[in-house]
């Protein structure tokens, strides 16, 4: 659930719209639960819902991968998840360095679905130097002096910073002059970059706050419900209380 921004373009230069591309991990997120379940084929309807997307729009995207489905079968499931990591560039293997290995960067380094969808974690770094050759999920940690030796021998595009915020600008500086051209962030600040290079940001702060804003709507909106319950109660008891020369009640008695 990455939130934030890329430095790109809305269209990607082949046609694919950045929208798209965003939507594109969610299919294969559900289109890898049917293929863990052998399903064959579904349809756009079906995939939208697992997706949690308007199938329209799902159909439109694929149209995009110039994958159209068949009439009364649907898609071929197996064939889609290969045709969406192919674009995601998921068919290839992305070697990954995970720098500040604290809480957050230890629990990243122990999670399993990086491995299973082409992210190698090449390297754990930190810059405390108690932590250096400590294993974190079986990969010895290795201190900041490294950086740009870990980044260059391991041909490393990708990296992650679990940094605290005040760290996090100079080390993506560091990472973006060793060469890596996308940084995931998840410390709360927003980093600078160069063109060309890539940030996602993830904020689970943010997210928690989006709901408080939701969760208050709806508690506006069942508090509203409730008054004009309440409103409409009162009103059904004027009518109905008017004398025997008043109109006539707003329900009449079978
Ligand atoms: N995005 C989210 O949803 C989310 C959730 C939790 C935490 N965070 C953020 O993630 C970051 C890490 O949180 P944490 O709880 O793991 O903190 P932590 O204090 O447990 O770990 C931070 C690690 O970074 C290392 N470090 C400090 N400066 C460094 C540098 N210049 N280079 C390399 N390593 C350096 C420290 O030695 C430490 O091991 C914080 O910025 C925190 O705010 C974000």
């Amino acid at each position: 659930m990455a939130t934030g921004r890329t430095h790109r373009p809305a269209t990607r230069s082949r046609g694919i719209p950045e929208a798209t591309v965003a939507r594109l991990p969610l299919y294969l997120r559900a289109l890898t639960a049917l293929s863990e379940r052998s399903v064959p084929t579904v349809s756009s309807e079906e995939l939208a819902a697992a997706a949690g997307v308007n199938s329209a729009k799902l159909r439109k995207d694929f149209s995009y991968l110039g994958s159209y489905g068949t009439r009364g079968v649907g898609y071929d499931v197996e064939y889609l998840v290969y045709q969406i990591s192919r674009e995601l560039g998921l068919t290839q293997d992305w070697p990954v360095v995970i720098v500040g290995i604290g809480n957050l960067g230890a629990a990243l380094a122990n999670y399993g679905g990086f491995a299973s969808r082409g992210f190698r974690v090449a390297a754990l770094i930190d810059a405390d130097p108690a932590m250096a050759g400590k294993p974190v999920a079986g990969i010895p940690v290795q201190h900041t002096d490294e950086l740009e030796k870990i980044i260059k021998d391991n041909g490393v595009s990708i990296g992650v910073i679990a940094t605290p915020a005040g760290a996090a600008q100079p080390v993506c500086d560091r990472l973006v002059a060793a060469g890596v051209t996308s940084i995931l962030n998840f410390a709360p600040t927003v980093l600078s970059v160069p063109d060309g290079v890539d940030v996602r940001k993830v904020d689970l702060s943010i997210e928690l706050q989006i709901l408080a804003f939701h969760e208050q709507r709806k508690a506006g909106e069942e508090a509203a419900g409730t008054e004009s319950a309440a409103a409409a109660a009162v009103a059904r008891n004027d009518s109905a209380e008017q004398g025997p020369d008043g109109d006539v009640p707003a329900v009449m008695p079978a």
